[in-house]
């Protein structure tokens, strides 16, 4: 049987449910993604004065064939994007710039710094997002930004922020979509802090100063990104979750949920129905933590289903920002970001061909019977078959094609650098 006749097939299976297949795939098609360049090189980024990871990150692996220059990492996401339904964004760190050789400290950073940047989101039609970079950096060596004692230390990356969304803004109103400009910081002690509330208050200062300026929501949005730990800041994170919650209920702003960024079983799922209960939007930063904040690359597994379902059962395509954040340098950086964004979007139409009000409606009804045992039918529903055609329509490789391309980009390209 052809792609089309399963497809055929699937839409009567479906329709038994009042699914309507084509509108499911009219859905998808409309739903951006924002892939992260950083998966390409590793966080390297292209600063004159590259300075080494740090921030309590870490990127494990040394596959051969990573992007070391701009054009290399837009090839190679050029290639990864060839090979993903639909049409997505790019997510870029301020340490992405491009100076012509000339060494910019991130405070002196401008929209021109990213003009390639732009040049090729006009060129390829996508979105782009933006996060200021407050790790790998002299000045970020003791693990502290926003909330440093040192006010010159915090004035550099008060001013780093300042011109993150100046730059966020210049995306939006180039492109013509508005920009998430993301603001994360490592920020926290290894050991047990003696007080929580000064640094606290100071990262509240900071964000005060940085957003003093409204930017039109046409152009520009801004988000805060809150961690549990991270490596050498595993007893205290001075911008925890309910840090940030306080801070963006109260000023506006879209709080950031990493996925890989809570406790083990915390999921990210149950938090994103109360959380829309009380702001407009929100967004996500989709990762697969591994014992910890692993940056792992994203599976279809039962908390991406459950995020995606999360998403579309309550009606808020328009309302959750999709980021990805995993990077991983043991195995083919195109390779990674095609299997974790195919994933994400595979989730997704998943989540749309499921009798959501139906069940619902089971559930109100204390149909607890119905309802588990239809879940669990429709994990076996002919989802395969939607999702091949729609891989075909969207010009893209249907099913596990998409690795050969990738293996024959590695020879012809990968492999010599
Ligand atoms: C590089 C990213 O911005 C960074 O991973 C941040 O989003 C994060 O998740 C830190 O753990
Ligand atoms: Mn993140």
């Amino acid at each position: 049987m052809s792609v089309k006749q399963q497809y055929e097939s699937a839409k009567q299976a479906y329709s038994k449910w009042g699914i309507d297949v084509d509108a499911a795939l009219d859905t998808l098609k409309s739903v951006p993604i924002s892939i992260h360049c950083w998966q390409g090189d590793d966080i390297g980024g292209f600063e004159v004065n590259k300075s080494e990871l740090s921030g309590g990150i870490d990127v494990t692996g040394n596959y051969p064939g990573k992007a070391t220059t701009p054009e290399e990492l837009r090839a190679d996401l050029e290639k990864a994007l060839s090979l993903i339904p639909g049409t997505h964004r790019v997510n870029l760190h301020a340490l992405y710039a491009e100076t012509n050789g000339e060494a910019v400290d991130r405070d002196q950073l401008k929209p021109e710094h990213f003009e390639n940047w732009v040049n090729w989101a006009k060129e390829h039609g996508l979105g782009l997002d933006f996060n200021p970079t407050l790790f790998s950096h002299e000045k970020a060596a003791d693990g502290l930004t926003l909330s440093h004692p040192d006010e010159d230390i915090r004035r550099f990356w008060i001013d780093h922020c300042i011109a993150s969304r100046k730059i966020g803004e210049h995306f939006g109103r180039e492109l013509g979509t508005p920009c998430l400009t993301n603001v994360w910081i490592p920020d926290g002690y290894k050991d047990i802090p003696s007080d929580r509330l000064t640094p606290r208050k100071r990262l509240k200062e900071s964000l005060d100063e940085i957003f003093a300026e409204d930017i039109d929501e046409q152009y520009h949005l801004d988000a805060v990104e809150s961690k549990v730990f991270g490596i050498g800041s595993e007893s205290y994170v001075v911008g925890s979750h309910e840090f940030y919650l306080g801070y963006a209920l109260k000023n506006n702003k879209l709080c950031l949920l990493d996925t890989g960024h809570y406790h083990p079983t915390e999921t990210v799922s149950n938090k994103i129905s109360s959380m829309l209960l009380y702001s407009d939007k929100l967004a996500l930063h989709v990762s697969r933590p591994v014992r910890w904040d692993s940056d792992h690359v994203v599976i279809l597994d039962d908390e991406l289903r459950e995020i995606a379902l999360e998403i579309v059962r309550n009606d808020a395509l328009g309302k959750v920002i999709i980021g990805l954040d995993f990077f991983d340098a043991s195995i083919n950086r195109v390779a990674a970001w095609t299997i974790g964004t195919r994933n994400m979007v595979k989730a997704l139409l998943y989540a749309l061909l499921v009798p959501n009000d139906h069940l619902k409606q089971l559930q109100e009804e204390g149909n607890f019977t119905d309802r588990l045992a239809l879940m669990e039918e429709f994990k076996t529903y002919p989802f395969g078959a939607v999702w091949d055609y729609y891989c075909e329509q969207m010009n893209v490789p249907v099913q596990e094609a998409w690795l050969n391309e990738v293996k024959e980009y590695e020879k012809a390209v990968l492999s010599k650098r």
